[in-house]
């Protein structure tokens, strides 16, 4: 993609110069506010299916100079919506080692340290990702909230090899890992609404879940992933970090946002 950026002349306030889309409706992210939400009974848990990858299966761990982006094979699916959406690419929001608060979503105002999201695109109806990826069905993401606590083994399936793509553009080959682990335990609470592409070109073209449980991972793990990585390429003499990379929330209008439970 283009040159924009989180902060600064390219930061999310000109996004809509370049990019229309980012300045329309349906934009993601945005704060669930618990009075507006709407609980729907027949949101059913969500199934996903081939999370558990082999470990002789090989996955690419990128640094997009926007996020840290791990490939995912389209055998990996879920399995629980109108269509089935097939995985493209897991990839995470975070702070900075001063801002411990970094994700997206937030609930009632209040902000996580970071947020993961996996993205999938509609393969029943588009044959691979860049089809999908501005079609008003095109794509679900399931976003997962991050909170320092426990260490997390799951995640140091990746976080070890993070020092191998410091800078922007480079990319690793890693072994493949449960992919389920990442997710919370539970995949039937969750904040549903139709929104966007949280970067430009901010297509409004994602069908957002977001599960109610964070997972966590340690303040070690944390510190790794916000001071670790650069957004400039390696032979840049201007080192610039890659932390912060959170849109701010978006106005939800008059959309909806369901949730799957009660209290
Ligand atoms: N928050 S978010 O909206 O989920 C989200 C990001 F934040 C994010 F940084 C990316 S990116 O890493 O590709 C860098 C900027 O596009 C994506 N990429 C998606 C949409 C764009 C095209 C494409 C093509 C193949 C695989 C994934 C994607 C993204 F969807
Ligand atoms: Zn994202």
């Amino acid at each position: 993609g283009g040159k924009w950026t989180y902060n600064g002349p390219d930061g999310e306030h000109d996004w809509s110069s370049k990019y229309p889309f980012c300045g329309g409706a349906f934009q993601s992210p945005i704060d669930f506010q618990t009075q507006l939400l709407r609980y729907d009974p027949n949101l059913p848990p969500i199934q996903v299916q081939n999370y558990n990858l082999s470990t002789n299966e090989q996955l690419t761990l990128g640094n997009t100079g926007h996020s840290v982006l791990l490939s995912l094979p389209s055998h990996m699916y879920i399995s629980s919506l109108p269509h089935r959406y097939s995985a493209a690419q897991l990839h995470f929001h975070w702070g900075s080692s001063s801002l411990l608060t970094g994700s997206e979503h937030t609930v009632n105002g209040n902000r996580f340290a970071g947020e993961m999201h996996v993205v999938h695109f509609n393969s029943d109806k588009y044959p691979n990702i860049s089809m999908a990826v501005d079609k008003h069905d095109g794509l679900a993401v399931l976003g997962v909230f991050i909170e320092i606590g426990e260490f997390n083994p799951a995640f140091d399936k990746f976080f070890k090899y993070i020092n191998g793509i410091k800078y922007r553009d480079q990319k690793i080959q890693v072994p493949a890992f449960n992919v389920r682990a990442l997710l919370p335990a539970r995949l039937d609470e969750y904040y549903r609404y139709d929104g966007s592409l949280t970067t430009p070109p901010c297509y409004p073209s994602v069908l957002w879940t977001v599960f109610r449980k964070p997972v966590t991972i340690s303040r070690k793990q944390f510190l790794a992933l916000a001071t670790a990585l650069y957004a400039s390429h390696a032979q840049d003499s201007a080192t610039v970090p890659l932390h912060g990379n959170y849109r701010k929330p978006q106005l939800t209008d008059n959309r909806v946002v369901l949730v799957s439970f009660k209290d």
